[in-house]
């Protein structure tokens, strides 16, 4: 029993003030195991206290045991598919869920694993967020009371985790204390009795003995919340509009008229009521009964990791993070707190049986593994079937995954991932069942209602979407449905082996600039091994073992090579080879690697897998160091995304290399610093491509070096350097004859910034004359303390654009140590200016005036400067070599 104590704290009750009985905390809690818990002591100022009848002990009392009944019921979980009070410490595996404080309306429509891909990952959007200790928090806009809450989530996003963690934090006092009576409702068990009469005092008896001692009186004057957790499980049928209004609480009723007079308001007018449910159910409430619609939408990038952080030991953690983030899969699926607890279950199931095993690499695996638990867990929560292992998939289960695998096939090809009513029913899916389908499914198919007021279907990610296409298209593989497979291939497509039709299917996906297909093909690939078969035996007819057929799917993957076709698409055909547990390429690499033998295409694609996934950032990517066809060199160029220095040098790049270059600038973290693509012709798209790149708030590019890359207009590149000007400070433009004055002035742009740090600027050979020494001095003028070195060789300055030169040297601020004007057809004339100009400038170390056809004479004044043990000038260059 936890001990009580007065507080002088006057609170109002009725208007009146009263001395409050606030609880001691229990002298055990600092010994309690979860870190997240000790936080949030740490954390909490003092809770706001009960409002509880002036000094009634004896229903404080009742409250207490209400309290202590409830955290033995909810503070320990079985996860997965357990009930609760058995298993684990919820508060030892509890991680922070990320709520949003507002319903989206919009439907996945992009292809999650894709945008990963491209983009850097955003865990959250701008929707405000809301912890589920102040769901009931007045909003300030608004300022009016929330009484009822409506909590959406996709199946497995953690939403009866949340109600747990909050009913044990708030019996154990930590939160909420101004609720004095919490009362959890499942519909799981509302359903056990939905044919019984009660009256609300009496059904809150039956799930509550505890509380049959409070009477009517006293508990129309608590402060109630009653949470009605699962509506999606409900078998009641809430009617909120020919109902009986009931009002009293000792008024007996059905089931279903307590719970909607509850939701109402009819019932205990000031009772809170919070309702959880995946979104296909969500539309049973009326939305003019609900104050606030919030929806959990799993865990952030950081939750993820801190979930993995509580279960595994700093040792194997590591291991496990780096596991996951290998794969942008796994790393989205993740983000569903029941794939992180199928991912764990794999993983520590491996780790304790055999440390030295490998995690389970492929995504077939994983998913394949997914569809069969989130199956199993329906049926528990919707057939009660305890006793099937989750390997066994009935007939039932079959025919509708298959039907929802031909409707994901169908979409697939049209990437369309929102689906009507008449879509389901072209796939055979019954309608009428639905929302029992969509709820047996919400793992893998959820259901929306938008502002057309017309059910909308989607699977709950595209991923999903993809592998049941797969394995569809598999099981019409085996069972030759040739009309099927023809709308894939095309109407030439004839029964064929299955190497052949696989790398049918594998060359049309490569045909796709987005792909759209990847994915797809590697579950298909994936679903060619007997394991992946055995485990989802019931669903896959098993093909005919036979390891020579697997032996040709992969030589026929090895040797894939199409000219055009992006290094991502490559890296794909490696990603299939990996999803047949393919590991000979890695060998080869390395043999290959030592043996300095030619590399080819594929190895490439893997080699590039393989340094994008390493852990260690490597130090420089040259291409030109590698010994393989141009082919094999662009295959590589994905390995960008994870190096410090690219020198991508004469290789042909095209626009979509470009491109992909440009998404490793973009992405987060973006560890490439030094950038050379000298020699490759990057005028019009690849230089936008590029530029786009350059402008991430992610860049850290700090060189740039687009020698001979037949530039001339470089707006792109200034606008991107302009509004992210802090990183670069060496750029090197030289050799692009069509750059001239007009491109130097627009750089001059950049060269203004007040926040622009270049330090070297090269621009040999840009066709420039004076005019851009017009442009370039007030723009170095305006800035004038960073740049170090300055080569303008090679270009028609003649004496006056030396003389404009000789105005920022002389500067006070001018920091220039290097200035090179190799063949600027300068005269005796420049030599003057130049030294006028140095005798004020104490910086310049070195002066390059190398192939101007000058004198001893001309330089006689500037040697003697270097002599002069005053000067900082050291080196004079006048002589042609
Ligand atoms: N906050 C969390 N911390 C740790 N694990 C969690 C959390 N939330 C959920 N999980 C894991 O995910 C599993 C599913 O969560 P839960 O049952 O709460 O989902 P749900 O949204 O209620 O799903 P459904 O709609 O299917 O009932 C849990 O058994 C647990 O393994």
């Amino acid at each position: 029993m936890l001990g009580l104590e007065r507080t002088s704290t006057p609170l109002t009750l009725d208007g009146g003030l009263v001395d409050q009985l606030v609880p001691v905390q229990p002298s055990s809690r600092s010994t309690l195991p979860s870190l997240h818990r000790r936080k949030t002591l740490m954390t909490q100022s003092p809770p706001p206290v009960a409002h509880l009848p002036p000094a009634d002990v004896g229903l404080q009392e009742i409250v207490n045991e209400h309290k202590i009944h409830l955290k033995r019921q909810y503070e320990r979980v079985t996860e997965g598919f357990g009930e609760s009070g058995s298993g684990t410490l919820l508060n030892t595996i509890y991680t922070e869920l990320y709520i949003i404080d507002e319903q989206s309306e919009e439907v996945h429509t992009q292809h999650e694993v894709r945008q990963l891909e491209t983009t850097s990952q955003t865990d959250t959007d701008h929707a405000p967020t809301i912890k589920c200790h102040k769901l009931f928090e007045v909003l300030t806009h608004l300022k009016r009371p929330i009484r009822v809450v409506l909590m959406n989530g996709i199946a497995g996003i953690g939403k009866t985790f949340l109600v747990q963690k909050f009913i044990v934090d708030w019996s154990e006092r930590l939160e909420n204390q101004d609720i004095n009576i919490v009362i959890l409702l499942s519909f799981r068990e509302l359903n056990l009795v939905k044919d019984e009469r009660y009256s609300l005092l009496e059904l809150l008896h039956v799930f509550y003995p505890t509380l049959q001692k409070v009477t009517t009186e006293k508990l129309t004057l608590c402060k109630l919340l009653f949470i009605f957790d699962g509506l999606d499980e409900s078998r009641l049928s809430l009617e909120f509009t020919n109902r009986k209004i009931v009002s009293d609480i000792t008024q007996k009723s059905s089931v279903s008229e307590l719970v909607t007079n509850l939701i109402e308001g009819n019932l205990l007018p000031s009772a809170l009521i919070w309702i959880t449910t995946r979104p296909a159910a969500a539309n049973q409430i009326p939305p003019t009964c609900v104050d606030r619609v919030t929806e959990v939408r799993g865990f952030t990038g950081a939750q993820k990791e801190e979930y993995f952080r509580m279960r595994f030991s700093e040792k194997e953690l590591s291991r496990v993070i780096s596991h996951i983030k290998k794969s942008k899969n796994f790393n989205v699926m993740c983000k569903i707190p029941v794939f992180c607890w199928i991912t764990a279950t794999i993983i520590e199931y491996i780790l304790n049986t055999d440390q030295r095993s490998e995690l389970p690499k492929t995504l077939t695996d994983m998913y394949s593994y997914f569809l069969l638990v989130q199956t199993k867990r329906n049926k528990h929560k919707y057939q009660k079937e305890h006793e099937t292992s989750p390997q066994e998939l009935t007939d039932a289960d079959r025919e509708v995954l298959l039907k929802l695998g031909k409707l994901a096939f169908e979409n697939l090809k049209t990437r369309n991932i929102i689906f009507y009513q008449e879509d389901l029913e072209e796939c055979g899916l019954d309608v009428t069942e639905a929302s029992l389908y969509s709820g047996f499914f919400t793992e893998i198919f959820k259901r929306e209602c938008v502002i057309f007021q017309k059910p909308v279907y989607s699977f709950v990610h595209l991923s999903i979407q993809e592998f049941l296409a797969a394995v569809y298209t598999f099981h019409c593989y085996t069972n030759r449905k040739t009309e099927v497979l023809k709308e894939v291939l095309g109407e030439e497509y004839n029964e064929t082996s299955l190497d052949i039709f696989l790398s049918k299917v594998m060359e049309k996906s490569l045909q796709s600039k987005n792909g759209t297909l990847d994915l797809f093909v590697r579950f298909l690939h994936g679903l060619t091994l007997e394991s992946s078969q055995r485990l989802l035996v019931g669903l896959l007819s098993q093909t005919e073992k036979n390891p020579e057929v697997i032996q040709k799917i992969i030589n026929n993957l090895k040797e894939m090579r199409r000219s055009q076709i992006s290094p991502d698409r490559s890296i794909n055909i490696f990603h299939c080879l990996t999803e047949m547990n393919d590991s000979s390429l890695f060998q080869e690499i390395q043999e290959f690697l030592k043996s300095e033998t030619k590399l080819s295409e594929i190895h490439c694609s893997a080699l590039a897998y393989m340094l994008q996934m390493s852990e260690e950032v490597l130090d420089e990517l040259d291409l030109q160091k590698f010994n393989t066809s141009d082919q094999g060199r662009h295959r590589l160029i994905p390995a960008v995304s994870n190096c410090r220095k690219a020198l991508l040098k004469a290789c042909h790049l095209s626009e979509t290399h470009c491109e992909v270059v440009a998404s490793a600038l973009k992405s987060d973290p973006s560890h490439l610093v030094e950038l050379d693509m000298t020699g490759n012709k990057l005028h019009g798209s690849g230089l936008n491509f590029l530029s786009a790149g350059l402008s991430s708030p992610d860049c850290r590019l700090e060189t740039l070096r687009l020698e001979s890359c037949w530039l001339s207009d470089i707006s792109s590149l200034v606008s991107a350097l302009n509004s992210n000007p802090s990183h670069l400070k060496h750029l090197n433009l030289s050799h692009n004859n069509n750059l001239e004055n007009s491109g130097v002035k627009k750089l001059c742009v950049f060269l203004e910034n007040p926040h622009c740090l270049l330090e070297t600027l090269r621009l040999q050979r840009c066709s420039l004359s004076e005019i851009s020494c017009d442009h370039l001095l007030p723009a170095l003028q305006s800035n004038p303390s960073h740049l170090r070195h300055l080569d303008l060789s090679w270009n028609n300055l003649q004496d006056s654009g030396v003389k404009q030169l000789c105005v920022y040297l002389k500067t006070s601020d001018c920091r220039l140590e290097t200035l090179r004007l190799w063949g600027c057809k300068l005269s005796e004339t420049s030599c003057d200016y130049l030294f006028k100009a140095l005798q004020s400038n104490s910086h310049l170390r070195e002066l390059d005036l190398t192939k101007n056809n000058l004198q001893e004479s001309h330089v006689k004044q500037l040697s003697e400067l270097v002599d002069s043990p005053h000067h900082t000038l050291e080196v004079l260059k006048w002589k042609d070599p």
